[in-house]
């Protein structure tokens, strides 16, 4: 297949997209992180962007945060502009340790991913907020620590929380910078099934940025591939093949499916988007 078949092209009548990218380019400096990306993201599609160290993951992040500006091109989220769009966002970072000494109870953390604006400081806002928070810190399964100081939580607890707080506000798109770095098994699944629940529940659509595509292989609708200035979208199996990841490394690269996660073998050494070689293969 070729790089042009690959590249997204939605069908004249679609559905309005969670997120529109027409020939999206940034570029710091000489250096170009992408270029002529067209992307559209369906309601309740999982999209997960790969790539190795300084590709532009989180650049992309940025960018649909509204803390970086595209260098050419337009981006949309549900119809506007990054920084006029953070109502319609969801954002899980990375997991990362929360200072032991933090008193800030659960549900107040939760509570923070609500637009404060939308609910007024009437009654009637207050107990709304309060039900919203309440029903999500069941659907994260928190309801048990909801009062407890966040600090003291474990990394798992603390994880679903900051899940629960990218969910409260009922976004149209999931941004996820790595959310199961350093999490267990036990609890990468926990957080994937969230995830995925949500956007079949919901329709949320989902951009999913990691290093590993395995854990959430399952789940993946679409790949966008980015290596040094070069991408690829579309279904995994359509992307991750040895001959488009040799085109887009410039180097020969095999992509073997083991016990049904993928392989990539040849790429890089920081390309950490897959198992190396040598390294366990989950069941
Ligand atoms: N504000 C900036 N000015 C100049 N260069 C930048 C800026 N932000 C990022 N870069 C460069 O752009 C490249 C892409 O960075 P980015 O953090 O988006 O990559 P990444 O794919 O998220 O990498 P990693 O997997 O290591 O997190 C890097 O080389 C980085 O040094």
């Amino acid at each position: 297949m070729t790089a042009d078949a690959l590249v997204d092209a939605a069908p004249v009548n679609a559905p309005a997209a969670a997120l529109r990218m027409r020939s999206a380019r940034l570029a710091y400096g000489s250096r170009v992180l992408w270029d002529g990306l067209d992307l559209d993201i369906r309601p309740g599609e999982f999209l997960a962007v790969l790539g190795p160290n300084g590709s532009g993951k989180t650049s992309m992040l940025r960018v649909l945060l509204g803390q970086q500006p595209l260098s050419a091109g337009t981006v949309t989220i549900a119809g506007h502009a990054p920084g006029k769009a953070n109502h319609k966002l969801g954002y899980i970072p990375q997991q990362r340790a929360i200072d032991a000494n933090l008193t800030l109870r659960a549900r107040d953390l939760v509570g923070l991913g609500l637009d404060g604006h939308r609910w007024g400081l009437g009654l009637r806002g207050r107990a709304e907020r309060r039900r919203k928070v309440d029903a999500v810190l069941a659907e994260v399964g928190a309801s048990d620590y909801a009062d407890h100081p966040v600090g003291l939580l474990s990394g798992g607890e603390q994880q679903r929380l900051r899940v629960a707080q990218a969910l409260v506000g009922d976004p149209e798109l999931l941004l996820c910078d790595e959310p199961l770095l350093s999490l267990d098994l036990a609890h990468q699944r926990v957080v994937s099934d969230l995830i995925d629940a949500r956007r079949r529940t919901a329709g949320t659509a989902v951009l999913f940025v990691t290093h590993e595509i395995n854990p959430v292989l399952p789940l993946v609708d679409r790949v966008l591939y980015l290596v040094n200035g070069r991408f690829r979208i579309g279904p995994p199996d359509e992307v991750m093949t040895s001959e488009n990841l040799s085109e887009l490394y410039r180097t020969p690269v095999d992509v073997l499916r083991v016990r049904g996660q993928i392989v990539v073998v040849g790429a890089h050494q920081e390309a950490h988007h897959c198992p190396e070689p040598t390294a366990e293969v989950r069941p």
